[in-house]
């Protein structure tokens, strides 16, 4: 047996097509949806992913800016920041790259953007929606991967979905929404003992570790559906995710690669977001 490949470039290039139609009925109601980044320090993978959202912002004709602050910005400042643009009309997505510089606490910011537009989906009021199962804003690489899975029809409800990671961003919220569709989800993290009990098990393996080759053939479920969300930079400059891939793409039914795979969709959802945000499908939370 060989996987079939999950591609959300691919996906994500169709998505943002379908997006464009969108946004340009939007414009002809008079409503151009804008996303606001706001970038903190220098941190090279950062800017690239924040030039990322910058680029696919424009081709899906969504407007956006960045604001880039420095590395020395004070906590204070940056919710001074926040608060300007939760005020400010012509804003309908609010997105602060993340990580932070250790001096700003991640969870005050996350908490200072309105949930209105709150496109990355961190806040809680936002994340309490998503555990309810209400309309709201998705983390977007976990949406991303619930998109990838059902885009690929693969079966969700009565399956066992093992995700290893337990990140407020990824792991915590791709398993909730892995619930909400009625599969049965354990989580596995660094104090698992025996990860491959877990992982053998796994017809559905979510796989959020940052070491590349965390998971090999031998952890995997024969015709498991595997989605790596790994981003590890090699010394010679290249990126890899935490599957051996080769290895892993005999004995599954499907496997998303790195790169090409999750990362594309995650800046893909944003969009998705930032539509939504401008349309006010969280009206009721402004
Ligand atoms: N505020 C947020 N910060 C961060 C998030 C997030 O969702 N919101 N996620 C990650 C980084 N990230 C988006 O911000 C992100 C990571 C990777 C990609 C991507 O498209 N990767 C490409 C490869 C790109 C490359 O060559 O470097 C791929 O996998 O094909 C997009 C977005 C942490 N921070």
């Amino acid at each position: 047996m060989s996987a079939d490949i999950i591609k959300g470039k691919e996906l994500a290039h169709k998505l943002k097509e379908e997006m464009s139609k969108e946004v340009l009925f939007l414009k002809e109601q008079g409503l151009v949806p804008h996303l606001t980044v706001i970038l903190i320090g220098d941190n090279p993978a950062s800017k690239s992913y924040v030039n990322g959202k910058k680029k696919a912002s424009g081709e899906t004709g969504i407007s956006s800016d960045v604001i880039e602050m420095g590395v020395s910005t004070s906590e204070k400042e940056l919710l001074k920041k926040i608060q300007e643009l939760n005020n400010d009309q012509s804003v309908h997505g609010i997105l602060v790259q993340l990580p932070l510089p250790k001096h700003i606490d991640e969870q005050h910011v996350i908490e200072a953007i309105s949930p209105a537009k709150d496109v990355d989906g961190f806040h809680p009021i936002n994340i309490g929606r998503m555990i309810t199962g209400k309309d709201t804003f998705l983390p977007c690489t976990p949406s991303g991967i619930l998109t990838m899975l059902k885009s690929y029809d693969v079966t969700i409800e009565g399956k066992h979905a093992v995700i290893i990671g337990r990140s407020n961003i990824v792991g915590k919220p791709v398993g909730q929404l892995l619930l909400n569709e009625n599969a049965t989800v354990t989580y596995c993290h660094s104090k698992t003992t025996k990860l491959i009990d877990f992982t053998s098990k796994a017809d559905i393996l979510i796989v959020a570790v940052g070491r590349p080759n965390a998971i090999r053939e031998e952890h995997i479920k024969e015709g498991a559906a595997v989605i790596d969300v790994g981003i590890n930079r090699l010394e010679d400059g290249s990126l890899t995710g935490d599957v051996d891939f080769d290895a892993v793409f005999e004995k599954a039914s499907y496997i998303s690669p790195v790169p090409r795979g999750v990362g594309p969709m995650t800046i893909t959802m944003l969009l998705q977001n930032t539509i939504k945000a401008a349309k006010g499908l969280s009206k009721s939370e402004r």
